[in-house]
């Protein structure tokens, strides 16, 4: 056995290296084993129907289990902030952009936690989200949330502190956006007209659509200013997405109190795609855009309808502007 006396300061390096590593290494075996007890034990949990909240579930465990068990566990928060809407607003442009950003962390998929799958309770909820270190924040996007009527709500009740982000465009591209989705997947879908007027002669729109629902933002957004003050919840042009991503996400770092770290220098133009694209996503250093089904060409409605839909919404775009405080020039 040597002393550290005999050896030179390279070579106790790298002894003091390989025990570090062998510790390290049967630290996390240990830890992934305990882990995975745990999960087959919340499993069972679960499948009792066991819908503690998250805060109790969490402090029974820190009653019987390790400081690494612990630590292991904590890294999985629960949102602090989470991009509400809306639908074909931008999204997923917002989710891609802030998350290049070190200090922000995001589940990659839509949960649809709190409009389809609440009844799975906070905790199935937590296990979505990505591990993150105590300094950054967790996000999600789920769109739907926006026109959701118990979602401000039952977010309130997770924690009255989620920040909470809504990307908002013109109403009637919007609806277009979201017939050409809706299109693409269903092909003998009746036209944008036959849906979207109840008399088109008469100008009566059919606000049961969908699609022309989720564009009363004023009507959805006093929803939200029962549970949250407006001061919690920032709005994101997305036509300004398009043109100055960079001057967008200046604003979404400042309202999430981060660093601001991406910039312009993050983005390209893509000529082909017609739409910014990030120079270096996350986790990756090659240029990405967004995929497909992202900046899409719609479908051609005529014009006279266009102009219908547009004085549709005007006086509900202005109550809007009124509420926020801003005007996005939807004309
Ligand atoms: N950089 C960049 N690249 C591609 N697309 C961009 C970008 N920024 C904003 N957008 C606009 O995002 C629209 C899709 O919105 P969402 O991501 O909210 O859609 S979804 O609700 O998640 O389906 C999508 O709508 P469509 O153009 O109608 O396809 C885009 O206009």
């Amino acid at each position: 056995m040597h002393k550290s006396g005999d050896l030179t300061p390279s070579c106790q390096r790298i002894l003091v290296d390989g025990a570090r590593r062998r510790l390290q290494k049967s630290l996390t075996s240990c830890a992934l084993l305990l882990d995975a007890r745990l999960s087959s034990a919340n499993a069972a949990s679960l499948r009792r129907g066991d819908q503690r909240p998250f805060s109790t579930l969490n402090s029974a465990r820190n009653d019987t289990h390790s400081p690494i068990i612990s630590a292991r566990f904590a890294n999985k928060k629960l949102p602090n902030a989470i991009i509400v809407g809306v639908k074909k607003g931008g999204t997923r442009a917002v989710l891609e952009f802030i998350r290049v950003h070190p200090d922000v962390r995001a589940a990659g998929t839509e949960t649809h936690f709190f409009d389809r799958n609440y009844d799975r309770g906070l905790e199935w909820y937590r296990r979505l989200m990505p591990r993150t270190l105590e300094s950054q924040i967790t996000m999600e996007k789920t769109p739907s949330y926006f026109v959701t009527k118990e979602t401000p709500r039952r977010i309130s009740a997770m924690s009255q502190n989620t920040k909470l982000i809504v990307v908002v465009r013109d109403p009637v591209t919007r609806a277009i956006s979201d017939y050409t989705q809706t299109l693409s997947k269903t092909p003998d879908l009746p036209s944008f007209q036959e849906l979207a007027f109840r008399n088109q002669c008469l100008g009566i729109i059919d606000t049961s659509w969908n699609a022309i629902r989720i564009g009363l933002y004023a009507l959805h957004l006093e929803n939200w200013l029962r549970y949250f003050p407006l001061a919690q919840i920032h709005f994101v042009s997305g036509e300004h997405l398009i043109t100055d991503p960079a001057g967008e996400l200046a604003r979404v770092q400042d309202f999430l109190g981060l660093k601001r770290i991406v910039t312009d220098k993050h983005f390209y133009f893509n000529r082909t795609k017609g739409f910014p694209c990030l120079k270096k996503p996350e986790r990756s250093a090659s240029p990405r855009c967004l995929g497909k089904s992202k900046g899409r060409t719609h479908v051609q409605i005529d014009r006279d309808a266009i102009e219908q839909l547009r004085d549709f919404y005007r006086p509900h775009n202005v109550k809007f502007y009124e509420m926020v405080g801003h005007d996005f020039r939807w004309e």
